[in-house]
């Protein structure tokens, strides 16, 4: 029963093999659609679609392989449209910031080389407005990997120390320093400017490297987010202390944790379409030699994969949600509130976007290889491109901090509460994510209680067990860091000494409980409309209880659970809800799936056509039938065989 104005907004796909499965879907997607994007957002994502689509300079190349040189070239024409069609106004921006995010991420399933190229101009640009020197101390030195430096950017933000005059060190300062002329695309004098090279992916983006030797930048170029000098040279600094100097200057790279995070999740959305839809039609064996049935129909099938559609559908909830609390920490920063709310707002974002970032980029990173298997040789040629979305992907682990140095941010933050846990002293976040701990005695004491799988067939079961989870890891944590400290361990020592099985797994757990948490709560919320309602509470039973699962080791370690039936009641109830959700699972990519010349994957197509659509792209390629260039060396200059051999 949607208004006319939804259907015209999301119109049907086209009919064909993959009807059956639409059919036997238990809820309408559009009505899913509309609930999880709502109308403005839909009629931004095909705006932004369609433009892309219309607009020449977009067109696909099939077949054709754009050699590095040209792909970056193009890839900066795009950048420059992307400026031209100005797709939000600030006007837009200001009543709904979630449209930036959204724009970002549309532009990204397209291709994320121009997307990420546009972010970083975009952002750089509009978020920063002495007579200072920049200079390489040395070669380890230099900076290293940035995105646009290697062919274009004529400005960068520097991190560097700050010495003032008196010789004073004043801790990491940004500094926006000239790096090209703006007419010639020529280094400044002083600045050693270049490519570094071709990466895994992302290889439209150029990434690059500069050493700058006494290169002079005007005093206003100091980017005072944290401190600022006087024409006399005199340093000034709301913040007294040097290691919040430093916690402020990181401050921002947040925002791009956070980016990245929903980065890595749109992945997910792009594997999971193509994979999905190709599963539901690509058939093969079945119960009799003349039945071939699709490969969704295996448990085998479902398993490796719904898990993942499970978690895009939580994860995707949980991006949004914390976009807007880094909005909430903006909206602070630009009314310069100095309050402790801010303070500990920064803090808390801190520490979910440091294990946010890996937690979802790994994800995405497991996901596109099983996508890739699961669709089989066809998985595995480059046009349709979960290859593309993997190698993508990868750098997600990387960039704006290494994942495993990120999640030691997390951990250092959950083991800062360790003192008021201990003293009793009462203690709250922000946003609630460590409210868990206000009842630390007690979770540990809790155990797993259910007495059968259909018991375990909601997410209650997996985020109790998460909380005890949490304070479980934490505890071990701190007992463990204590010991090291005890046996005469230097602070250095014993903190990496605490990493692997304490530290590192409290961060995970603790992040996959606050993403767990929040789309439990999500889901059972009673406004959430009935005929949608069975399908997500599944997904969120599903993503929490196949996360859990690989903690089982410490639930049976740590006393949480015992006996057979725990371990078995969970893994039945993952098969089960695999089982249950197989049938909707063509329905919920149909959700988020891009339009087909977005997603540009002959398998992942909406009309599951599989072999037309390959076929159709097959025979694009301008040289599919042609003999090749060298055929003469196949046909006429024949080896001899043994002709080389050594004759001594
Ligand atoms: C902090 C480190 C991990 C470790 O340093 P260390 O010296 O050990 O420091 P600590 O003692 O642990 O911490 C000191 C205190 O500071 C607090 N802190 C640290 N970070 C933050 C933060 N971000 N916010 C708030 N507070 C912070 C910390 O909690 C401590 O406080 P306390 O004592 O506990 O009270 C450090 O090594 C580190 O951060 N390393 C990672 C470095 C990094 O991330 N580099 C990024 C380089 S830029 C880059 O990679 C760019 C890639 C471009 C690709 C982007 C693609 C996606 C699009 C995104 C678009 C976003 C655009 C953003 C623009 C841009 O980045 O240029
Ligand atoms: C595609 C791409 C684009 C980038 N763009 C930019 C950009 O625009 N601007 C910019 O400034 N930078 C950029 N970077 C650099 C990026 O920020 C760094 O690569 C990243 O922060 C990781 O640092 P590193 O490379 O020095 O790794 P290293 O610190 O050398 O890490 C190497 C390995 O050592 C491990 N390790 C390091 N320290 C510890 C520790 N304390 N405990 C345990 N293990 C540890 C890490 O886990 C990692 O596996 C980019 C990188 C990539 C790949």
């Amino acid at each position: 029963n949607l208004p006319f104005s939804w259907e015209s907004l999301l119109p049907d796909f086209p009919k064909g093999p993959l009807c059956k499965y639409r059919k036997k879907a238990s809820f309408n997607w559009k009505e899913m659609a509309v609930l999880l994007d709502g109308k403005d957002i839909i009629q931004l994502k095909n705006r932004i679609f369609s433009a892309l689509e219309s607009d020449p300079l977009f067109v696909h190349h099939p077949g054709e392989e754009l050699s590095r040189e040209k792909y970056q070239e193009l890839t900066f024409l795009r950048c420059k449209r992307l400026f031209e069609y100005d797709f939000l106004t600030q006007q837009e921006i200001i009543e709904n910031p979630l449209k930036i995010f959204h724009m970002v991420l549309c532009i990204g399933m397209y291709d994320w080389s121009p997307c990420i190229q546009y972010l970083l101009h975009f952002l750089n640009c509009a978020s920063y407005l002495l007579e200072f020197i920049i200079n390489t101390p040395d070669f380890e030195a230099a900076k290293f990997w940035i995105g646009n430096m290697g062919k274009h950017a004529t400005h960068a933000v520097v991190y560097a120390q700050l010495y003032t005059p008196d010789g004073q060190y004043q801790g990491l300062h940004s500094f926006l320093v000239q790096i090209r002329d703006i007419k010639t695309l020529l280094p400044i004098p002083g600045v050693v400017v270049g490519d570094i090279g071709k990466k895994i992916g992302q290889n439209g983006l150029d990434n690059g490297f500069a050493m700058f030797h006494n290169v002079r930048i005007p005093k206003e170029n100091i980017l005072n987010i944290a401190g600022d000098v006087t024409a006399e040279g005199k340093y000034s600094s709301s913040v007294k202390d040097v290691k919040e100097r430093f916690s402020a200057a990181l401050g921002s790279l947040s925002s791009g944790r956070t980016v990245i995070t929903a980065v890595s999740m749109t992945n997910l959305k792009l594997a999971l379409s193509i994979a999905i839809r190709f599963s539901a039609v690509r058939c093969q064996f079945g119960p009799t030699d003349d039945e071939e049935i699709p490969v969704l129909e295996y448990q085998t099938q479902q398993w490796r994969l719904l898990p993942y559609l499970a978690a895009t559908y939580a994860l995707d909830y949980f991006c949004k949600s914390l976009f807007e609390n880094l909005t909430e920490f903006y909206l602070g920063l630009l009314t310069k509130q100095r309050s402790q709310r801010q303070a500990d707002i920064g803090r808390e974002i801190h520490a979910l976007c440091a294990a946010s970032k890996p937690l979802t980029s790994w994800t995405a990173q497991q996901a596109a290889q099983e996508c890739r298997e699961a669709c089989g040789g066809h998985g595995y040629l480059a046009m349709n491109r979960l290859g593309e979305i993997r190698n993508d992907n990868d750098p997600n682990c990387t960039y704006e901090g290494d994942n495993n140095v990120l999640l030691q941010q997390t951990s250092n933050y959950l083991m800062s509460w360790m003192h008021c846990i201990r003293d009793k002293v009462p203690f709250e976040s922000p946003f609630g994510t460590i409210n868990v701990l206000q009842d630390y005695h007690h979770i540990l004491d809790w155990k797993f209680t259910a007495m059968s799988v259909e018991d375990c067939m909601d997410s209650s079961v997996p985020l109790a067990a998460y909380k005890w989870l949490v304070c479980y890891l934490l505890r071990e944590s701190d007992l463990k860091l204590s010991k090291e400290k005890q046996s005469g361990r230097s602070d250095f020592e014993a903190k990496n000494n605490c990493q692997v099985y304490y530290c590192r797994s409290l961060a995970i757990a603790f992040i996959e409980q606050t993403v767990l948490q929040r789309y439990h709560d999500y889901t059972h919320d009673p406004d959430i409309p009935s005929t949608l309602q069975p399908v997500l509470k599944n997904l969120s039973a599903l993503y929490g209880l196949w996360s859990l699962s690989k903690h089982l080791a410490v639930l049976y370690q740590g006393g949480y659970a015992s006996g057979e039936q725990a371990g078995r009641f969970i893994q039945n109830a993952i098969l089960e809800l695999c089982y249950r959700l197989k049938d909707d699972a063509v329905a919920l990519v149909d959700v988020f799936a891009p339009p087909d010349f977005i997603l540009n994957s002959p398998i992942g197509k909406a009309n599951g056509e599989l072999y037309k659509n390959i076929w159709g792209e097959v025979l694009q390629g301008s040289k599919t039938l042609n003999r090749p260039s060298w055929w003469t060396e196949f046909c006429i200059n024949r080896p001899v065989a043994g002709r080389l051999k050594s004759k001594l």
